[in-house]
């Protein structure tokens, strides 16, 4: 799916936003610092500058004070003599240490080494040299970076105050099955409510997408098609759900080969069994994954399949060295942990139970039908249980936790 992608994608636009804005977006370029952090060599306590030498004198006389935000005095700290400062505070030319105050006493503008150990005091004790974080020139961030709080704070330490970011990825989310109705409004005999938008269009949002959401499209092959067609000149990515079964009333897949092509469809996963992934549009071709509508399939396959194919095409890892590379950083992480459960009979497809540990096992919800999305508020993470495999109690299995997803 990711080599089809590949192919096709383009890197995204770059907009420049403020550094306020930018979290949860993809840097677009690599960011060098233009500045030394911390700009000048500084102390890490509060306490007194002197030269290292000096700590083994019975005392020194203070001959000044330094808070943090005073400039560093012009002249160099003379022998036997200590400046007062505080953490952050600059370090005066001469000295080379830090005494913490906790480590001496003051007898008017003596200061006294009374409980600094002979030999502790050393150049560079407690003193924060400049460029110990980053040095002029350095690349703090490369291009592809999803942009977390840390990142931010990074940039801003460097001075950044607007950061280039790619343009948000732009999802069209269709929602297909004539038994569908928005909540809000009263059921009629046969009819659900549309759940798979909701977790959706949340999830998208949530992920840094603009959705394009156009609703819930009729079971005929008419209104399949135009949706799509639409979709494809007004999205980057179109995501549907449901309609990708066999029965008569499943259009979309049709309607996808009709107005592009099929990459593939079924997959031997549970839930998950009737996703579909393509390309839409005969120029331009964007991706389409067809997302099987029961709402506990629409979930697993969401952050299994649709997770790491968004955050490719939203530029992250574009400076890996290699497609293989940046696929293996977008991937999650697994844990290998305990089951806390047996099973005897194998399945063909690949099992994604919703789970929880519980005393360091994985504990699966009692019920993992693919209808259900109980199951998924339950559960931490997805447990898998390898296609063809039993599992015996204690066995240990891959298990992804839900944040691994959005985190990786
Ligand atoms: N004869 C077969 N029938 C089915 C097979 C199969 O292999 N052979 N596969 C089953 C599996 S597995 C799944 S998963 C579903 C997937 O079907 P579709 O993707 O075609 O989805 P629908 O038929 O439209 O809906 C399935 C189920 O989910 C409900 N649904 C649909 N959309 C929503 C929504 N937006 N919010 C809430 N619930 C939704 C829908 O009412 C159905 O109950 O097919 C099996 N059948
Ligand atoms: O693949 Mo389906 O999602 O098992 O119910």
């Amino acid at each position: 799916m990711i080599e089809i992608v590949a192919t096709h994608a383009v890197v995204p636009v770059q907009q420049t936003v403020p550094l306020l804005e930018a979290r949860g977006r993809v840097l677009a370029s690599s960011v060098h610092s233009a500045i030394d952090v911390p700009p000048f060599d500084n102390s890490a306590v509060d306490g007194y500058a002197l030269r290292s030498a000096d700590s083994r004198l019975a005392s020194l006389t203070v001959v000044g004070r330094i808070a943090a935000g005073d400039p560093a005095p012009d002249e160099p700290l003379e022998a036997g003599t200590a400046i007062r400062l505080f953490t952050g505070a600059p370090l005066p030319p001469g000295a080379d240490c830090v005494v913490m105050q906790e480590d001496v006493d003051l007898d008017g503008s003596d200061l006294v080494p009374a409980r600094v150990k002979s030999g502790t005091l050393l150049p560079g004790s407690n003193v924060r040299p400049k460029a110990q974080d980053i040095a002029s020139g350095n690349t703090v961030l490369e291009a592809g970076q999803l942009l977390q709080p840390r990142h931010l704070g990074l940039l801003a330490s460097i001075g950044q105050h607007s950061v280039p970011v790619f343009e948000r990825l732009k999802v069209g989310l269709l929602s297909t099955g004539d038994e569908l109705v928005e909540p809000g409004w009263p059921l009629q005999p046969g009819q659900i409510y549309n759940s798979n938008r909701y977790l959706l269009t949340s999830w998208l949002q949530s992920i840094g997408c603009n959705v394009i959401d156009y609703g819930i499209i009729a079971d005929t092959p008419e209104a399949s098609i135009s949706c799509l067609e639409r979709a494809s000149r007004e999205a980057d990515l179109v995501i549907s759900t449901g309609g990708m079964s066999v029965g008569e009333e499943d259009h979309i897949k049709a309607a996808v080969e009709q107005l592009g092509e099929l990459g593939f469809w079924k997959i031997r996963m549970k839930p998950g069994k009737p996703l579909a992934f393509g390309l839409l549009g005969k120029h331009r071709k964007i991706p389409f994954l067809g997302i099987p509508g029961n709402p506990g399939a629409a979930f697993v396959s969401s952050l299994v399949f649709a997770r790491p194919l968004i955050s490719w095409l939203q530029g992250r890892g574009v400076s890996e060295s290699s497609p293989d590379r940046r696929l293996q950083m977008l991937r999650p992480r697994a844990e290998r942990l305990p089951a806390a459960f047996t099973r005897d009979k194998p399945s063909i497809r690949r099992d994604f139970l919703r789970a929880r540990i519980e005393n360091g096992r994985i504990a699966p919800f009692d019920n993992q039908s693919s209808g259900m999305l109980m199951s998924a508020c339950w559960a931490e993470g997805l447990a898998v249980v390898p296609e063809y495999d039993s599992v015996a109690e204690g066995q240990l299995l891959d298990f992804y936790r839900l944040g691994s997803f959005d985190d990786s």
